[in-house]
């Protein structure tokens, strides 16, 4: 029998989630052994510059990619929203589970809702997005960049360092850490990143037997929803200095996309709504109307939250 070797980043988070998709294959593998190969990654190393500035999310992935390639590992499991659209030549996402809460979450030190914070409130966020979502409603607060991880960002607010930050309500809820969130901010406010709340299962494309277990935990609304977000984000070719959003989600036997596009300075944006039954094409559609009504000036390459 075999025994899956599962690369895993360090962080709270990634173990959970780690461990999450593990508890899902072990219902549909039975008898198959699992082993947790930890990794430390570029995107683990660099905490005080923001990611937009030192070539984006895929440092988390790059070198968990190497680790399934070169077969010390067979699987790993990544926040889909830091998956970039292009992967490593031989692999592939195997299985999109179901996606979890894609909101992003307010959390503020004494307990204000977004509208109810003073004038000058200082945010924490590094996200380029939420940064244009805060702006958009709110543009008398103060946005100062955070990173780290949610245990960091968290631990620097209560500190005092800012008076609210905004992390998505994912993260935190599979940290057991929904007790700390003040705000569930609406989706039409603040559109989520894309692939925000969902977990992708990379392994090498030509393992099949992983390919059958990660095909059973697969689940076909949440592949389909960011299926359509992706699509629209690889048509659009957000760069990292730009805000971009993008979250679908079924209607009846229809995919709705809501999609999200501001200029670098966050002050202006565009926000697109479709209904379309095949989900690329509703992400090409979507992304052709934010570029026709004038994204297109905003935008060059890559992706960025
Ligand atoms: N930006 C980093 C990141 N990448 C994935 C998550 C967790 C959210 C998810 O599962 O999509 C987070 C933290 C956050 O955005 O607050």
């Amino acid at each position: 029998m075999r025994t899956l070797r599962v690369a895993t980043r360090r962080s709270a988070l990634a173990l959970t989630q780690t461990n999450h998709v593990v508890e899902l294959l072990k219902r549909v593998a039975r008898g198959v052994e699992f082993e947790l190969v930890p990794i430390r990654t570029r995107g683990d190393e660099i905490v005080d510059r923001a990611l937009s500035e030192v070539g984006g999310k895929g440092l988390f992935v790059a070198d968990i990619e190497q680790a399934i390639a070169t077969g010390q590992a067979d699987l790993a499991v990544h926040s889909l929203k830091d998956v970039p659209f292009e992967l490593r030549e031989g692999l592939t996402i195997g299985a999109v589970p179901r996606r979890e809460d894609p909101r992003d979450a307010l959390v503020s030190r004494a307990g204000q809702m977004l509208v109810e914070l003073p004038p000058g409130a200082r945010i924490g966020t590094s996200s380029l997005r939420r940064q244009a979502a805060i702006r958009r409603l709110r543009p008398d607060l103060r946005v100062d960049t955070l990173r780290g991880n949610i245990d960091t960002r968290l631990r620097r607010l209560a500190e005092g360092q800012f008076d609210a930050i905004v992390l998505a309500v994912s993260g935190l809820h599979r940290l057991g850490l929904d007790d700390k969130i003040t705000e569930y901010l609406p989706v039409h406010q603040f559109v989520p990143a894309v692939g925000q709340g969902a977990l992708a299962v990379e392994c090498r494309a030509d393992d099949d037997e992983v390919m059958r277990y990660l095909a059973a935990i697969s689940d076909p609304d949440t592949t389909r929803a960011v299926e359509a977000e992706r699509a629209f984000l690889s048509r659009v070719e957000g760069s990292c200095q730009v805000p971009i959003g993008a979250y679908a989600e079924r209607v009846g036997h229809q995919l709705r996309l809501t999609a999200f596009v501001a200029d670098p300075s966050g002050t202006q944006h565009i926000q697109v709504e479709q209904t379309g039954d095949h989900p690329r094409a509703l992400g090409v559609a979507v992304a052709d109307e934010v570029l026709r009504q004038g994204a297109d000036a905003w935008l060059k390459a890559g992706q960025g939250d």
